[in-house]
């Protein structure tokens, strides 16, 4: 007997369908548009008065250039921290350089959330057309990712102005938290079998383990150094004040050895800042070190270590204006159509103007909160429009070593605060140039096991061996002036 009700409801089933599907092939078919229109209108109405349920959608790309939603970001970020809990479908990822494994909910999938008592539901879906594209940022504008959060209308003010706002905030903090901060650097890359060849920004993990503590150098220049730094980084609204674009421009310079790349990871690690390390020699011309310019991204430090060496920026000025006028002097139409082709040539180069251009034209101010650092062992080589205050903001020359610098090395390689050779140390130190890196080196123990006395006293050998080359050079530099002198004052006498 049950068996035969559950048949006869199939087919009484089975016939109702059928019937409905005739009666709406024939309104397809037979119905004047308009009618047809109206009728799903209302009946679409009709649905929507009886689903207490409102979705909001949140696309990964919008805006006419496809740029990435800030709120999709965040969205992203948070229910990545959370879909390892509530996810049953996820998909790895490795991070961190194959160090770690970041799980995040899988394309599809939906996770339910319960907020302050109230039930919520994320989904993650991707809308695919048949127009599909390769954008300019490498993703496919028409294959678009989205999530959608739905909930009772009853909880639309909840959601509304408290629920997304709380994720977002969530979603940032953990951004900073599980940011791993990136070196930057520019290489040539070739591209369409060798035929264009452009400078294109590739990263590693930054992991330089410098600070400020393990810096050596004088104290109060450190702290200046870093509370300048801290004021900078707190100063967005200051900076929009008086109307200057949010970077710090700082010039770094001394002998080679003296910390002026450690000072560069020491920022980078106080501010928690990207570095982007800029090889100005694998950049073709203006017009690329200003796209390279446009995807730093903000929160960095754009560093060009020993500048003077990376372009000859005031040569290629001067030699610029001399080729000028002597194209104009030509009078031989095929020699100046060659002289021409070699000029287009040589622009096709950065310029001391690009390069300024790049620390403080109108494209600067893109991104904010970035500094901008240059390095140099011969400042005094340098064009001074490059450096000059406003632009280079800051000035800090690294020198050799002194005895607070010995200090925080002797802490920094052996543990070591005071010592009875420290005072040896410390009037050698007052009497010779050495850098830090080789104070450093001099201080590493070279055997296992190793005692503080020996490497004290590696030191000391070698700081008096720098100090007595010193004083044989100073000697040999006195008779060789003397000689002079003395050969002035006999041809006087004659
Ligand atoms: N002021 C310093 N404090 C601590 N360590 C230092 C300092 N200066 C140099 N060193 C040590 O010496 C090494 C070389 O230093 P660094 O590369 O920072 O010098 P530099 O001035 O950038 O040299 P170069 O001009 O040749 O690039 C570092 O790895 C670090 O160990």
């Amino acid at each position: 007997m049950m068996m035969m009700g559950a048949g006869e409801i199939w087919a009484g089933m089975g016939s109702t369908i059928a019937a409905v599907m005739f009666v709406y092939a024939m309104f397809q078919q037979y119905c004047p548009s308009v009618l047809r229109y109206q009728f799903q209108n209302y009946s679409r109405w009709f649905i929507n008065l009886l689903n207490p349920y409102i979705s909001i959608s949140f696309y990964e790309y919008t805006g006419e250039r496809y740029q990435r939603s800030p709120v999709y970001a965040d969205i992203e970020t948070y229910l990545t921290g959370n879909s390892s809990q509530l996810a049953r479908r996820l998909k790895a990822d490795v991070v961190d350089d194959g160090k770690d494994l970041l799980l995040s909910m899988e394309d599809y999938e939906e996770i339910t959330e319960n907020y302050n008592g109230v039930k919520l539901w994320w989904a993650s879906r991707q809308s695919v057309t048949t127009n599909q594209t390769i954008s300019f940022y490498g993703t496919d504008a028409d294959d678009r990712r989205y999530y959608v959060l739905t909930f009772h209308r009853r909880h639309r003010n909840l959601v509304t102005e408290k629920y997304l706002k709380h994720v977002r905030e969530q979603g940032k903090k953990m951004k900073v938290e599980n940011r791993q901060r990136k070196l930057y650097t520019n290489n040539k890359n070739e591209s369409w079998g060798g035929y264009r060849k452009k400078s294109m920004w590739s990263h590693v993990a930054f992991e330089h383990p410098s600070t400020f503590q393990t810096l050596a150098m004088d104290p109060v220049k450190k702290k200046e150094i870093v509370d300048d730094l801290m004021t900078f980084s707190k100063g967005k609204g200051y900076y929009a004040k008086v109307g200057k674009a949010w970077k710090r421009g700082y010039l770094l310079y001394g002998p080679p050895g003296t910390g002026k790349s450690s000072m560069v990871a020491a920022m980078a690690n106080l501010l928690e800042y990207d570095v982007y390390d800029l090889e100005l020699t694998s950049v073709t011309n203006n017009n690329e070190l200003k796209k390279l310019f446009i995807e730093i991204s903000s929160k960095s430090i754009i560093v060009i270590e020993d500048i003077d060496c990376s372009l000859d920026l005031t040569g290629q000025r001067k030699e610029g204006d001399k080729k000028e006028n002597a194209d104009h002097e030509e009078k031989n139409p095929i020699v100046k159509m060659a002289k021409k082709a070699e000029k287009s040539a040589e622009d096709s180069k950065v310029t001391l103007s690009g390069l300024l251009n790049f620390i403080d034209g109108l494209w600067s101010s893109c991104g904010g909160e970035r500094l901008i650092v240059f390095t140099t062992n011969h400042v005094e080589k340098l064009d001074p429009a490059l450096i000059r205050r406003g632009r280079m903001d800051k000035h800090i020359e690294l020198s050799f070593c002194c005895f607070e610098g010995f200090k925080v090395l002797a802490n920094n390689y052996l543990d070591l605060h005071s010592h009875p050779l420290f005072e040896t140390i410390q009037s050698l130190l007052h009497d010779t140039q050495m850098t830090p890196a080789d104070v450093a080196e001099n201080l590493m123990p070279k055997v296992v096991p190793w005692d503080v006395e020996t490497c004290l006293n590696n030191l000391i050998e070698a700081l008096m061996k720098v100090k007595e080359e010193a004083k044989s050079k100073a000697e040999e530099e006195s008779k060789s002036i003397n000689k002079e002198e003395a050969k002035v004052a006999e041809s006087s006498i004659q």
